[in-house]
């Protein structure tokens, strides 16, 4: 898939330290969602998913995380309703996740943090005719985000688990497929906060939709402990350095306000 394999990201790293904020950036991500200051609006419409497993396509460890990639060639796996005036789609997911369950989501909701964090990051293809156009440009990307918390083991998470030793090492990639996203998706409500923010990796572009979504999925503490396992290190280095810690520190929301599609 076109949305990551070209992109080789900055090897400052880990960049979790800093880059703070891009220079004159007032729409960066990932930020505390106060959930009393959020607006409910409701013009937002239900978020609809229609994820085709057959777009599945591979995992790599990229240095900063590990990416499910999927085919983001044609229609077949796409977001639309919500904030978005188009269809969105789906070009991989990937998580951000501490060395310890108190700490690892990129976003918090009255300050609360969850051990990690699943992105779903979608591209928009009406408009634009290349991920990577889109990941420059204002409305280019929309972001799905699902809290993770240590509780129950989440079956439909245990084929990806599995397949994670295979990308061990920082460029490993490995052949998955038929594997469907929805099955990571909360279940009991789709409310959701939104907001205009950036990429949390370079380059920190301030082209992203985000969606939070206000329910979280649990997942237990030894499928929590494979993605620690991971290596923010190639092969060859001789210092091997363990893939934790891997989400941006918070940003000023700059007057931006999140809304919400619940009371
Ligand atoms: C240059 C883009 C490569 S694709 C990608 C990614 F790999 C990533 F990690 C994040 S994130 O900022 O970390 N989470 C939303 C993105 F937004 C992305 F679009
Ligand atoms: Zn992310």
């Amino acid at each position: 898939s076109a949305c990551s394999s070209k992109y080789v990201l900055s090897h400052v790293h880990p960049m979790w330290q800093g880059p703070l904020a891009v220079p004159g950036g007032d729409k960066q991500s990932p930020i505390d969602i106060v959930v009393r200051k959020s607006v409910f609006d409701p013009q937002l419409k239900p978020l609809t998913f229609q994820y085709d497993p057959r777009t599945c396509q591979q995992i790599w460890n990229n240095g900063y995380s590990f990416l499910v990639e999927y085919d983001d060639t044609s229609d077949k796996s796409t977001l639309s309703g919500g904030p978005l005036q188009d269809p969105y789609r789906l070009c991989q997911f990937h998580f951000h996740w501490g060395e310890s369950n108190a700490w690892g989501s990129e976003h918090t909701v009255d300050r609360r943090l969850f051990p990690a964090e699943l992105h779903l990051v979608h591209w928009n293809a009406e408009r634009y005719s290349l991920f990577e156009e889109a990941v420059m440009e204002e409305n280019g990307l929309a972001v799905i985000g699902v809290f993770l918390k240590v509780g129950k083991r989440h079956e439909g998470l245990q084929k990806l688990v599995d397949a994670l030793p295979a990308v061990r090492h920082k460029e490993s990639v490995v052949e998955f497929t038929k594997f469907d996203p929805a099955c990571l998706l909360p279940t009991n409500t789709q409310d959701y906060w939104t907001y205009a923010g950036s990429l949390t990796t370079p380059p920190l572009t301030e082209s992203v939709s985000w969606i939070i979504m206000k329910q979280h999925i649990e997942v237990s503490h030894d499928q929590l402990a494979v993605f620690r396992s991971l290596l923010f290190t190639s092969a060859e280095e001789e210092v091997q350095k363990s893939m934790v810690n891997n989400f941006r520190v918070q940003q000023a929301m700059k007057g931006r306000t999140v809304r919400s599609s619940f009371t």
